[in-house]
């Protein structure tokens, strides 16, 4: 063989061992990330289910009396903000409850909206206006919401907050829900327009020092609790 060749061939030899190395550490690596991707999912559904279980085992007492602070600290921030368009939500599982918030705004004349599940795009949230007597049924876990109805629809970017249920949040505003991301899609772009404000309201028992996040996380800058307003 030529010398020339002999090179070309030595050549190709060591880069193809390049190769391999490169390939044998992409894999390395896509595996670590894989790993920590399982990680991270396993220790969030982990959280998930500690909290879950701390925020309903408090007493009906316990949650009236926490929903009763919380919806005065509330509305002392909505008012602050000058909100006139507020999405919220229906209590489920043990989040803290709703009801006192719901009544103190439409007594004030605040408009209400609650979120429903988008009947086509898998994943979404439409937000319908809410009153006394708007019709409801349940969605497929259990949560109440308006019936379909396309007159009572608000864009998104009308809302002026969004309080946002959640199922953890830490010490830097991070929130971590039930694991449908449908808040994080709703919430993606607000900072773009600064509307519509998301505001976390939670019991003080989901509250944790840091939580694992991921990079569509939208974290929270008001969260408000039965003792404490926090910003960040
Ligand atoms: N009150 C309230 N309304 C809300 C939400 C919420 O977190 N709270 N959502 C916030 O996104 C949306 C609904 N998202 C949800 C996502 C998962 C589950 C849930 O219970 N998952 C079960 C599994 C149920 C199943 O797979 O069929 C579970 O995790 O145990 C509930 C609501 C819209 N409405
Ligand atoms: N902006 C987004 N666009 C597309 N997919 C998203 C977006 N945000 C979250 N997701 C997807 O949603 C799934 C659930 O996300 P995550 O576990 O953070 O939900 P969550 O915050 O607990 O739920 P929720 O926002 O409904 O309360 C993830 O698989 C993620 O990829």
């Amino acid at each position: 063989m030529p010398t020339s060749s002999k090179l070309s061939h030595l050549k190709t030899q060591s880069d193809m061992a390049h190769l391999a190395v490169e390939v044998a550490d992409a894999v390395d690596v896509t595996n670590y990330a894989a790993n920590i991707a399982f990680h991270t999912k396993e220790s969030r559904n982990q959280i998930r289910k500690a909290i879950r279980t701390a925020r309903k085992s408090l007493s009906e007492t316990e949650q009236t009396q926490a929903s009763l602070s919380a919806s005065q600290r509330m509305l002392h921030a909505l008012q602050a903000q000058n909100a006139q368009h507020v999405a919220l939500y229906l209590t489920h599982d043990g989040e803290l409850a709703t009801p006192p918030l719901i009544e103190a705004l439409w007594q004030l004349g605040i408009h209400t909206y609650l979120p429903r599940l988008h009947p086509f795009n898998a994943g979404q949230l439409l937000f319908l206006h809410y009153s006394a007597d708007t019709p409801m049924q349940a969605n497929q876990f259990g949560i109440l919401e308006p019936k379909l109805d396309v007159r009572a629809i608000i864009p998104v970017t009308d809302l002026d907050v969004v309080i946002t249920p959640l199922v953890a949040f830490d010490l830097m505003g991070n929130r971590m829900g039930m694991g449908g991301g449908y808040y994080d899609r709703t919430l993606a772009n607000w900072q773009l327009k600064g509307k519509p404000l998301p505001m976390g309201y939670a019991h003080d028992c989901q509250q944790l020092t840091s939580l694992p996040c991921e990079h569509w996380d939208v974290p929270l800058p008001f969260i408000i609790t039965p003792s404490r307003l926090l910003t960040f």
